[in-house]
């Protein structure tokens, strides 16, 4: 599994802005795209192209156009969806695929209440999107369902990451072609699993309390 931390001053910025309690759900949702956008420009690296000829006004050349099977992007709800936009700015003619996964509180562990993905999924290049790797429960769980599918090249694209969930999906996804690009490792994980210093609970700072 490949690892890439973000260290750009912009992104550093805006997470600075997106970790203070005071910033409200507006602000909150349009920094949560602008960030995902940043961070793609490192998760699609590796995006698959395939040569086509153009003619500019001046001659003819030989340019790229990103391959089909079009690249697949899945959110993982609620929070995931506050990325969505972001990438597929960027990549408008991806696919988008759903996962919804809520963590229970008392055992941390995950709960996918929602699937909406293509039953085959060798030969798709995925892109997973979850602002928070916690424990990292509800990413491995997102990755295996793609891996069962038959993915064979995932990229999961996380805002904020503990070092506790990092670990534990370096293990789970050992010699799997995975990445993991974050824009920040964070401290630790506090006793109800939440990230240190982090930003408190995603979903509800982009959606409300539910
Ligand atoms: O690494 P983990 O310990 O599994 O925690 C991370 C998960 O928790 C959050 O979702 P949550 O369950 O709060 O659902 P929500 O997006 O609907 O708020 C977050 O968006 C991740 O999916
Ligand atoms: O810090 C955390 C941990 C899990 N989920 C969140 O939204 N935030
Ligand atoms: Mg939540």
């Amino acid at each position: 599994m490949r690892v890439h931390v973000a260290d750009h001053p912009l992104i550093t910025h805006k997470l600075t802005v997106l970790r203070d309690k005071n910033t409200a759900a507006p602000t909150f949702r349009a920094l949560t795209e602008e960030l995902m956008t940043l961070l793609a420009y490192e998760a699609t690296r590796s995006v698959r192209v395939e040569a086509v000829d153009i003619e500019t006004p001046v001659t003819k050349t030989t340019g790229v156009a990103i391959s089909s099977p079009k690249p697949l992007v899945v959110p993982i709800l609620r929070a995931g969806l506050g990325m969505l936009e972001g990438m597929v700015k960027l990549i408008p003619t991806a696919e988008v695929g759903f996962l919804g996964m809520v963590r229970n509180e008392e055992t941390l562990k995950p709960d996918t209440y929602a699937e909406r993905l293509p039953d085959d999924l060798s030969n798709r290049q995925c892109f997973v999107l979850d602002p928070m790797l916690a424990t990292g429960g509800s990413l491995i769980a997102a990755i295996q369902y793609l891996l069962d599918r038959g993915a064979t090249d995932v990229t999961a694209v996380c805002i904020l990451g503990a070092p506790e969930g990092l670990a534990a999906l370096e293990k789970a996804m050992e010699g799997r072609d995975v990445t993991i690009v974050l824009g920040a490792l964070d401290e630790r994980l506090n006793e109800h699993g939440y990230i240190v210093p982090g930003l408190g609970d995603a979903g509800d700072r982009l959606y409300g309390l539910v």
